[in-house]
């Protein structure tokens, strides 16, 4: 369905179709939407625009539409099906893209018959507030198809970024250990409740684990087992805490098998009164899990410092940016502030993560890395990644010097 973007396109004018597999959610999605347009409307002090909608169960009313978002669930098999099955459907004219939070575009373009016609239109949650749209260009995606999701984006009142197709595009891909780190901090002694703190005090406007609750903790479950890192297709010969050779922490695995996806479902990192609610409370359930968890590993607890958890949060995120930048999959450093501020309410005053690196100093980043790697080893993105290490070497020159530091060309 996508509910925040409908009501994105339609308060700008838009008609939308929504779809839904299913007709009591197609009800439930109908009346948040309608409510979320009238609150809009009676805000701005015009009548809500109902009248652009249409909600439908059948995949054969998209068949005349300018433009697709697919939103099913993040699961490859169903959104190749989805993909392939619009392509049957739609005219031959019809842009197909998708709001997949990582997934392989290009693989989803190549079950169409029209690859050209095909990006990603990654939004962020929640969809109808939060400014930034990623769109991801696949190998595939023509010019024109990007300048007219850039146009579309541009309408909708949402910062738009181009950027590479691979798992978890700019955004997520700096997720990814972003979260690890995080989980990491958990096992050693923290709370979500201190970690959450100690960012916000940072300044990003929710704290890992809140933010983790509004997107939902389904979304970054199905990824994990896709990638065999849990589920029934881990390698039972791992050692403990660990995957694929290295560091792996299962708490967030071990939070959704409780059926705790977050705010949707009432509870997860933290309890909520009801299911749907954003006020999240502490839960004690959550601190038994932890101090069970860390007794059954023999973990002792320790005192984690904010301090701590800033700098291996987010030295991590903009540790990850100068890999995306190597494999250019962002154009500029520029563009990955953009996507931190817009996208995750990254604090604006500190400019963005790469920015931030470069205010703290890349030598003092850099060092601080490679303390946390040293103590941990097994965690491959705490280790300085190239592009770092070789600014730092050139003498730490500014952000908009750091592209002559990377040989390769770029599609972007
Ligand atoms: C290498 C492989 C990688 C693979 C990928 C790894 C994937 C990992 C899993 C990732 C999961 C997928 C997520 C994704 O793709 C990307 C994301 O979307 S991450 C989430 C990003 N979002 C944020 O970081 C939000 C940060 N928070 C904020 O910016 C603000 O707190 C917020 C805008 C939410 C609220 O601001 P505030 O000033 O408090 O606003 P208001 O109270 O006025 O509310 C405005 C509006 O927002 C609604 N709202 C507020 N709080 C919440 C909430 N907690 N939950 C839901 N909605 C909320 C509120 O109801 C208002 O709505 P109206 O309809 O306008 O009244
Ligand atoms: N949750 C988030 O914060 C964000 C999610 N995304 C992406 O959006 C997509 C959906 O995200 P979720 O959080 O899982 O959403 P969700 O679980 O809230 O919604 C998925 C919807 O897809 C519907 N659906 C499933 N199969 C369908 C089908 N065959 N036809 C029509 N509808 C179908 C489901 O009924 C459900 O309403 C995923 O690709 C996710 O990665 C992107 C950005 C942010």
């Amino acid at each position: 369905m996508g509910r925040g973007i409908a009501v994105s396109l339609a308060r700008v004018g838009i008609s939308v179709i929504a779809l839904e597999s299913d007709k009591k959610l197609l009800e439930v999605s109908k009346q948040m939407i309608i409510n979320m347009l009238e609150r809009d409307a009676k805000r701005r002090g015009v009548s809500a625009p109902l009248d652009l909608l249409k909600f439908t169960l059948s995949l054969q009313d998209l068949k005349d539409v300018d433009l697709v978002i697919e939103a099913v669930f993040e699961d490859m098999a169903l959104k190749r099906q989805i993909f392939q099955d619009l392509s049957n459907v739609c005219g031959p004219t019809t842009l197909l893209s998708t709001n997949t939070s990582g997934l392989d575009v290009d693989a989803l373009a190549g079950m169409t018959d029209r690859p050209h016609l095909v990006a990603g239109m990654h939004f962020f949650s929640p969809a109808h507030v939060m400014k930034l749209l990623e769109v991801v260009c696949g190998p595939r995606s023509s010019s024109e198809t990007i300048a007219t999701v850039m146009s579309l984006g541009k309408r909708m009142g949402k910062v738009s970024v181009v950027v590479g197709n691979c798992p978890g595009f700019v955004g997520n891909r700096m997720l990814k250990p972003y979260l690890e780190e995080a989980a990491f901090l958990l096992e050693e002694g923290a709370t979500p409740e201190q970690i959450d703190k100690a960012l916000e005090d940072f300044g990003f406007a929710m704290g890992v684990f809140r933010m983790s609750d509004l997107a939902g903790l389904d979304v970054g479950w199905r990824v994990r087992k896709e990638s065999g890192l849990t589920g029934v297709d881990v390698d039972q010969n791992n050692p403990p805490r660990q995957r694929q050779g290295r560091r792996y922490c299962p708490i967030p695995d071990m939070v959704c098998e409780q059926g705790r996806y977050g705010q949707k479902t009432g509870c997860g990192w933290y309890k909520y009164d009801k299911p749907g609610d954003t006020k999240a409370k502490p839960d004690l359930s959550i601190h038994n899990l932890l101090e069970t968890y860390r007794r059954r590993y023999g973990i002792t607890s320790r005192k984690v410092t904010n301090e701590e958890i800033v700098e291996r949060c987010v030295f991590t995120l903009a540790n990850e940016g100068f890999r995306i930048l190597e494999d250019r999959i962002a154009a500029r450093p520029e563009d990955i502030d953009v996507i931190y501020l817009f996208g995750y309410g990254f604090p604006s005053y500190r400019g963005g993560p790469m920015f931030y690196a470069s205010t703290v100093g890349l030598e003092r980043v850099l060092e601080k890395l490679e303390h946390y790697y040293n103590a941990n080893p097994d965690v491959p993105h705490l280790e300085p990644s190239p592009l770092l290490k070789k600014l730092v070497v050139c003498g730490s020159p500014p952000l908009n010097k750091w592209r002559e530091q990377i040989n390769l060309h770029s599609h972007l």
